[in-house]
């Protein structure tokens, strides 16, 4: 198949006033050079011109819906048109432009439902931006699986997972404050993340017999019960449970020394207990070339892992490399699991 056969992947804007309309602008310029597959971009064409001559790069812009995209994308730049509304400026949020950056995010989604694209790729968003104007959802994670349950009916339990080429993490919370992370922890959000995670590891990653390594919550995962219970009372439970499943989960493990390379050489993934315990090590592991991948959603979604990053935004020096890593990531999940179907 050439790239003008495939259907496209939808990749949304994200906050405007951030780097995503940077970065997908010089992924698009570089897209020979990354081996890039068709995508369009959700939202507004106005915002691209306007970023692109800050940049000061020649991106010709043209719009198109989704069926259209893949034959124009190796001449122009595929925009579907949502408009922001109001203007906007690099580095500048403002709460006028969340109605669109929500639209654009629903819009991938039912492309994604009406078979349109291959799967959904978003830029940043500044939540706070988003929770400013009413937006009722920690992240696009949680987000992503209320809109399918719209769509299907069905209840989704979304896990967010960074994925780099030295390490796999998940945070089993993930944006709550820390002082609810021992309340909201529980064996059965342990089980269910773990068996998502090794379930997607089979299908979307080739992993036959995924290795899960599960953190403890507790300085040296409790020292025995002396530094906190949860480990021996909500996760080595759940470490129990999924073995009995014949999920090989083992642990808990002192999260301090569970990721240095020779510890990273046991495991497939980490299970971490919360948002930081994940992302710190997957950063600092790989900050340009790891993706944020949505598992337990009846679609494909990636991610860069970084953030608006509204300091750069507008002025060049934005890097583009996780954003082609979760074109990249995107697109070969979405091939797999098409071929297995
Ligand atoms: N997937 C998403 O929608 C995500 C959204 N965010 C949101 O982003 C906003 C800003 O978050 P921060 O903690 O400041 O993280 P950030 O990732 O935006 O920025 C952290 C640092 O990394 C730099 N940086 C980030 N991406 C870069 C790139 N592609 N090239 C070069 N330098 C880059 C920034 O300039 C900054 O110094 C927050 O509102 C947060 O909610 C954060 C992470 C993911
Ligand atoms: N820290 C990761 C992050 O903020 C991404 O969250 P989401 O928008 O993908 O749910």
């Amino acid at each position: 198949m050439t790239a003008a056969d495939m259907l496209p992947l939808a990749l949304s804007q994200g906050d405007p006033a951030g780097i995503g309309p940077d970065i997908a602008l010089t992924a698009w310029l570089n897209r020979d050079q990354h081996q890039l597959p068709p995508f369009i971009f959700i939202g507004d064409p106005a915002v691209l011109a306007v970023r692109a001559r800050e940049l000061e790069i020649d991106v010709p812009i043209r719009e198109t819906d989704a069926a259209g995209a893949a034959s124009v994308f190796s001449g122009a730049f595929p925009v579907l048109p949502v408009p922001v509304g109001v203007d906007v400026v690099a580095g500048e949020p403002h709460v006028a432009t969340a109605k669109g950056t929500i639209a654009s995010i629903e819009t991938a989604v039912s492309l994604c439902f009406d078979g349109k694209v291959r799967g959904m790729v978003t830029n940043p968003i500044a939540k706070s931006v988003l929770y400013e104007a009413g937006f009722g959802f920690p992240g696009h994670t949680e987000f992503l699986a209320d809109l399918a349950k719209k769509r299907t009916g069905k209840t989704f339990h979304p896990v967010m997972m960074l994925a780099g080429p030295k390490l796999k993490a998940v945070p089993v919370t993930i944006h709550i404050p820390i002082k609810d992370v021992p309340t909201a922890l529980s064996e059965a959000l342990v089980v269910d993340t773990c068996r998502i995670v090794a379930e997607d590891l089979k299908t979307r990653f080739r992993l036959a017999h995924p290795r899960l390594a599960v953190a403890g919550l507790n300085p040296h995962a409790g020292e025995d019960g002396a530094i906190g219970h949860e480990d021996q009372d909500i996760i080595h439970p759940a470490i129990m449970q999924l073995r009995e499943e014949g999920i090989d989960a083992f642990g808990p493990l002192p999260a301090d020394t569970m990721f240095h390379d020779d510890a990273r050489r046991r495991y497939d993934v980490a299970i971490c207990m919360y948002h930081d315990q994940a992302l710190i090590p997957a950063k600092a592991l790989g900050f340009d070339d790891s993706v944020n991948v949505t598992l337990g959603l009846p679609f494909v979604r990636t991610s860069p892992d970084h953030g608006t990053a509204f300091g750069i935004a507008g002025k060049g020096i934005a890097r583009e490399k996780s954003l082609v890593a979760a074109i990249q990531l995107a697109s070969e999940i979405s091939l797999l699991t098409e071929a297995q179907i």
